[in-house]
């Protein structure tokens, strides 16, 4: 029997962080409250630290199999564990893609045994993530799915999207789009605007996004499925994920850190580091991501962690690989640039980085911290005064432009399921 007390800290509990300790037993919590010394147990002193929910990650590139230089199940997991994260579900953009259930099954069997904390697995929604040659979407299903998603390529037509909501309406599980129209984006590899012109780098229109957004808004109303929107990162799609829901529409979204933190004015001279998909947008598009957080139109905040190797990510901006790592900046930079300047509440980032996920992917390890309830526990200093740097980063991808960032948040410890996981 596996006894664990986290001792002397702040516990979040019923939206407050109350002085106290918690007793863990064979991966639940026993008991939550002060001096609850006993015997035989193994001790975490948690003195001036937070105890908060495991967060949970509804979108992670792990690369496992395929392209384990950048990343792999173990390594991947080791920095969402050491990002404060309980549960993160892994994309499919993998080779091979894992287009059949028996597939997906061995996948989440080695999800299982290399991860410290729970990995869930999306399956492609059409075979290699190409054309329009759907998965068995029921076999994924009971394969143990968390999803469906292409993420990295946009569904290009219409008719495949469709077709891929009407047969995943029947599963009940999220689709998870990436949108993006290809035509559209014609080569560009920032947004299309000013900063593009000033950098002498093509430029990608972001109704790229928003037309191909409008399009699966419309499909998802005469399906019903369960639409989910990808990195959300300009005000106009804020705007449509607003009316669809006002609509009855079953959509919920996501955005990334860096979209709620940066933007394009912000990209340094040919700094790779800048480059993801879908691109950093102007500061408008940033403000209007904040605001459809704070008024429920974007449901949670998703990483993202997309990590590459300097050979991939290390050339001019032009030539690099999209995407950045996120898995460990996450919570020390929401935290330090929302919650701090008092923009946002606590209660607020904890709902978005952890329990909405958790209701809306009906994630099958529970967050929430009480007597009974799975021991998920990320615990924080949030009183330091220190700089992300790289050297603490455990991801195998040490692409982020957040190197040297001020935080005011420090890792403690993270528990999953009970046990001590870093
Ligand atoms: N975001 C990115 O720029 N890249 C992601 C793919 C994706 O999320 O679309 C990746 O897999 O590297
Ligand atoms: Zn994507
Ligand atoms: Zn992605």
């Amino acid at each position: 029997m596996t006894k664990l007390l986290v001792k002397n800290g702040q516990v979040y509990q019923d939206q407050q962080l109350v002085p106290g300790d918690v007793l863990i037993k064979d991966g639940k919590i026993a008991a939550i409250g002060e001096n609850l010394d006993q015997p035989d147990q193994m001790v975490v002193d948690a003195t001036g630290k937070a105890i908060l929910p495991g967060l949970v990650d509804v979108h992670v590139h792990f690369r496992d199999p395929g392209q384990t230089a950048k990343e792999t199940v173990a390594t991947g997991s080791a920095s969402a564990a050491h990002g404060g994260y309980t549960t993160v579900c892994a994309m499919p953009n993998v080779t091979p893609v894992p287009n059949t259930p028996e597939q997906l099954s061995q996948m989440i069997a080695k999800n299982q045994q290399q991860a410290q904390i729970k990995v869930l697995q999306y399956s492609p929604v059409t075979v290699d993530e190409r054309g329009d040659e759907l998965v068995d979407f029921a076999g994924m299903k009971a394969a143990g799915a968390i999803g469906f998603s292409n993420d990295g390529i946009g569904i290009q037509t219409a008719k495949t999207m469709y077709d891929a909501m009407v047969a995943i309406a029947q599963t009940g599980l999220p689709l998870a789009a990436h949108v993006e129209d290809h035509a559209l984006m014609n080569g560009g590899v920032m947004n299309a605007g000013q900063r593009a012109q000033e950098l002498h780098l093509p430029g990608a229109i972001s109704v790229a996004e928003t037309s191909q957004l409008a399009r699966d808004l419309e499909l998802a109303r005469v399906t019903g499925v369960h639409y989910h929107v990808c990195h959300v990162s300009t005000a106009r799609s804020v705007e449509l994920i607003r009316r669809a829901k006002a609509d009855g529409i079953h959509v919920t979204a996501e955005v990334s850190p860096h979209h709620l933190l940066l933007d394009d004015s912000m990209i340094q001279n040919d700094n790779p580091m800048f480059k993801m998909n879908p691109p950093l947008r102007t500061k408008a598009d940033r403000e209007a991501l904040l605001a459809g957080l704070l008024d429920g139109t974007i449901d949670m905040i998703a990483t993202d962690h997309a990590p590459h190797t300097v050979a991939d990510k290390g050339n001019s901006f032009k030539d690099s690989a999209f995407g950045i790592t996120g898995l460990e900046t996450a919570f020390p930079l929401l935290f330090t640039q929302l919650v701090e300047p008092g923009t946002v509440s606590l209660e607020q980032l904890l709902n978005w980085m952890s329990f909405n996920p958790v209701r809306i992917f009906s994630i099958p390890n529970p967050t929430d911290i009480k007597v009974g309830g799975t021991a998920n526990l990320s615990i924080w200093d949030l009183e330091v005064d220190r700089q992300i740097t790289e050297a603490e980063l455990q991801s195998k991808g040490k692409n982020t432009p957040f190197i040297g960032a001020p935080v005011v948040a420090e890792h403690f410890k993270t528990i999953c399921n009970g046990e001590l996981v870093d």
